[in-house]
């Protein structure tokens, strides 16, 4: 289960974002190379363990992008991106971000109060980005049935829940240690 994802990571180089460990996979930036078969055996675990009775997928931009493009391919459910660029249309709600190492503004557009959404993002590490994004899916009133993000790291998952109120499963957790990815746990589904 989900091999092709755990033996990338553990094998994916370690750079310092200031004092932030930061690993770089093909998942999670789209370098050195995505293969197709990393990214399907990831769509199709996320359709497996996600709930996809929604509406819409929404994504982050911009390693939300590919995620939910093979997670639309195969459920034939559309998708929304959270853009990082204003649209200003009708009903657009900003949301502010921040990362470990960065921040900026949101801008979701394209959603409305009753959709059913399952948001997917590709790590979940402060916690900074789920935590704006749902708290902005909350104010639209979307109805959130699903969150995932296909690898945690640190304490954002618990720091989401905890600001939100909404449960987020994680495929997988991978933390750097030493500089190097370990892969602590494979999961896929709710944590208790
Ligand atoms: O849990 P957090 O600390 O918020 O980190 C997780 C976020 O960081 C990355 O996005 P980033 O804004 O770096 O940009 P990118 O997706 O455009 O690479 C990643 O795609 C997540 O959205
Ligand atoms: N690729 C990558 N994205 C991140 N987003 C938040 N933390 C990380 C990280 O360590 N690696």
């Amino acid at each position: 289960m989900l091999e092709k994802l755990v033996k990338s990571l553990v094998e994916a180089p370690v750079v310092k974002k200031g004092d932030y460990d930061y690993f770089v996979h093909p998942i999670t930036d789209g370098v050195p190379l995505v293969e197709a078969n990393l990214l399907q055996e990831v769509a199709e675990a996320v359709s497996k363990f996600g709930n996809m009775d929604v509406d819409k997928i929404v994504c982050v931009e911009a390693m939300g992008i590919h995620l939910a493009t093979a997670i639309s391919l195969l459920t034939n459910i559309p998708f929304v991106v959270v853009r990082k660029r204003s649209y200003g249309l009708e009903g657009e709600v900003a949301v502010h971000q921040t990362t470990g190492y960065s921040e900026g503004e949101l801008y979701i557009n394209g959603l409305r109060r009753g959709d059913r959404v399952f948001l997917v993002d590709d790590v979940v590490s402060t916690g900074g980005t789920m935590t704006s994004v749902i708290k902005a899916l909350q104010r639209i009133e979307t109805d959130i049935v699903d969150v995932m993000a296909i690898i945690e790291k640190g304490d954002g998952r618990e720091f989401v829940e905890k600001e939100t109120g909404i449960k987020v499963n994680t495929l997988v957790r991978a933390n750097v240690i030493d500089g190097k990815v370990v892969v602590e746990k494979i999961t896929a589904g709710q944590h208790n």
